[in-house]
């Protein structure tokens, strides 16, 4: 089981870039696709969905150019859209039973279906509420049951962590880890925490290209030996922040604390520090915005 990216890009119109030239293969497990606003992320996410096409190059899922056949990957895909839309009147049993149907389960199939799924998500004493009463992180549960109905060999969940409470985050992860197993779960993101836990592998984008694709221990292993903490004078953050790649800064009585990213001791009174996915992520996108200027 393997979705294969080739040379994918994306021109919308008015001739704005959506994706430049992406290959990667996307293998069983949990891959975070990080990257910021405008990355690209959701672009990518649609045409894997077989929700949008690519301008150029081809996906292909077991061995199946899916521009061509989506009806394959149709079958075995969950999708939690960005702008996931709800029926505020209907409960959560009809949305879903609605859903199930659109999607071809037979109703006995579906309904234990539904029943379980309500269950793991936590939901079972809400399902006859009226959606439009629920709360962002009950919503976006619903939205993670509906992509799960079929069973997906394939889930696809866009900025699943937005607008839920940091409770909500931590439910949701593990949730997530629930999840993995024998399929291949993509989440897109701009929040490392969201994945940091849970990736077995990390694409980064930045203005429609991959940086990288590598597992997590890989691009912690880019930034070992680079990442510093120190205290410096408040007046001085300008300064620092405008000659290194700050990660973090957290103000003490003493001055302020801050972790950043460099090639060697940016003070004297530097410690080095072990990294986080988060200053990988950081030095990443720095180093591929260089990369880009220096090109120019
Ligand atoms: N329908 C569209 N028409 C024109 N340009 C678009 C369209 N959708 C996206 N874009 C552009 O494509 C680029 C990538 O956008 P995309 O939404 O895929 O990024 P993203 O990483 O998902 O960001 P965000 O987290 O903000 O959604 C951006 O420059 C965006 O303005």
């Amino acid at each position: 089981m393997q979705l294969a990216i080739e040379h994918v890009s994306k021109r919308y119109r008015g001739k704005n870039w959506g994706l430049r030239d992406v290959s990667f293969t996307i293998t069983p497990g949990v891959l975070g696709l990080l990257g910021p606003n405008g990355a690209g992320k959701s672009t990518l996410m649609r045409i894997l969905a077989t929700i949008t096409k690519q301008t150029e190059g081809t996906v292909v899922w077991d061995s199946q150019d899916i521009a061509i056949h989506p009806e394959q990957l149709r079958t075995v895909l969950g999708y939690l859209p960005q702008d996931f839309g709800i029926y505020p009147h209907l409960n959560a049993i009809e949305f879903l039973e609605y859903l199930a149907a659109i999607k071809g389960l037979k109703a006995n199939i579906a309904r234990q279906r539904i029943d379980e799924l309500l269950q793991v998500l936590n939901l079972s004493e809400v399902r006859k509420r009226p959606l439009g009463a629920f709360s962002g992180g009950m919503r976006q549960r619903v939205g993670i049951a509906q992509a799960l109905l079929n069973d997906p060999k394939l889930l696809i969940i866009d900025e699943p962590t937005v607008g839920l409470d940091p409770e909500e985050r931590v439910r949701f992860r593990n949730l997530l880890t629930d999840l993995a197993g024998e399929r291949i779960v993509i989440l897109s993101t701009h929040i490392v925490s969201d994945v940091e836990a849970t990736a077995t592998a990390i694409a980064i984008m930045d203005k429609g290209t991959l940086l990288t694709h590598a597992t997590p221990e890989n691009l912690l292993g880019q930034v070992e030996g680079k990442v510093w903490e120190c205290l410096v004078p408040s007046e001085k953050l300008i300064q620092i922040r405008e000659r290194f790649l700050v990660s973090s800064t957290a103000r003490r009585s003493n001055g302020v604390h801050v972790r950043l990213v460099a090639d060697s001791a940016p003070l004297q009174e530097a410690a080095r520090v072990a990294p986080t996915l988060e200053d990988a992520y950081l030095y990443c996108i720095a180093n591929g915005r260089n990369a880009a200027g220096a090109a120019q």
